[in-house]
């Protein structure tokens, strides 16, 4: 299958901040969440691929195209949505709207009223005096109507309130469900990565720690409650334990034979939330590499 987005061993300096190597590649049809510690890079990663970052080493291939060989076709199939938007401050939304638009060919206008009417955006005040949360909003509507193949989200919904997120996330798998398409966002919030994400992508402090499938993630972290205590020893697929009797595995299958073979059982089993699995793995890495 044809790839959008490969990016290979990439890394760059900034300052004292050291990002990768970043090893990712993005197929249609996939939402891949960037997730990680603040300061980790995932800004910075998707500024690169949005064409506003250059990087030191490595390769970087966006829809067929060297990033580095001064062609720019590809960038009329991504959007990028920035955290905010800078030197918008004297322009409401009818003018950013106006603005915008004119530079995507396949605009969705109807769509764009929609998405005003959905999250109940005032278009008549100055960006500059919306609240965060505001120009989180209109931000959000004056990027889904852009209709590229690919999104690149950075935390599009770190200010905005319970409903409109739940809104957020509905507009999003409508988004998807339009056309052959991807997205690429960042995000803290749990319920985004837990309902969106098809990758995992873990990040602390420049370096990639993992790529993962959630779902499969979802049906290999399992956590036990044991009718004995358990042998000292580290058992096959334990990540973490609490006590003598609680384990938490990252792999079920072989800390389910281990237990047969050992003839140990376990009273309860129950699947790791997404939030339980993301600070396991984010400790358990940041662990390794300090
Ligand atoms: N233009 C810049 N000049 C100097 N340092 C920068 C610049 N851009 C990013 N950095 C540094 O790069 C590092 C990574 O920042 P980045 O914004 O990519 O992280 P992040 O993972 O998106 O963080 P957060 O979750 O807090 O948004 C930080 O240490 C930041 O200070």
């Amino acid at each position: 299958m044809s790839k959008w987005v490969e990016i290979n061993e990439v890394s760059k300096k900034i300052d004292e901040f050291h990002l990768g190597p970043i090893n990712l590649s993005v197929e249609p049809g996939t939402i891949t969440c960037l997730v990680g510690s603040n300061g980790a890079g995932k800004s910075t990663l998707l500024k690169m691929m949005a064409g506003l970052v250059s990087y030191d080493d490595g390769s970087l291939t966006m829809f067929n195209e060297d990033y580095l060989m001064n062609k720019d076709d590809w960038k009329q199939h991504v959007s990028y949505m920035p955290q905010s938007l800078l030197g918008c401050d004297p322009f409401n939304g009818h003018q950013l709207k106006e603005l915008i638009s004119t530079w995507y060919p396949d605009w969705d206008e109807e769509y764009f009223n929609e998405l005003v009417d959905l999250f109940e955006i005032n278009l008549n005040k100055k960006y500059g005096r919306l609240s965060p949360g505001g120009k989180q909003r209109l931000n959000i509507a004056l990027t889904l109507p852009r209709n590229t193949k690919l999104l690149l989200l950075d935390e599009p919904t770190s200010h905005i309130d319970i409903p409109a997120k739940a809104k957020f996330m509905d507009e999003i798998v409508r988004w998807m469900d339009k056309g052959e398409r991807s997205i690429i966002m960042s995000s803290h919030q749990a319920d985004d990565i837990k309902k969106l994400a098809d990758y995992l992508v873990l990040f602390h402090e420049g370096m990639q720690l993992g790529t993962f499938e959630k779902e499969e993630l979802t049906q290999q972290f399992q956590k036990y409650w044991m009718q004995e205590s358990l042998p000292h020893e580290v058992i096959p697929g334990e990540i973490d334990r609490k006590g003598d009797r609680v384990i938490i595995s990252q792999d079920n299958v072989e800390t389910e034979e281990f237990f047969k073979k050992n003839q140990l059982s376990y009273i309860n089993r129950e699947p790791l939330s997404v939030e339980e699995i993301i600070t396991v793995l984010l400790d358990k890495k940041r662990e390794k590499t300090t």
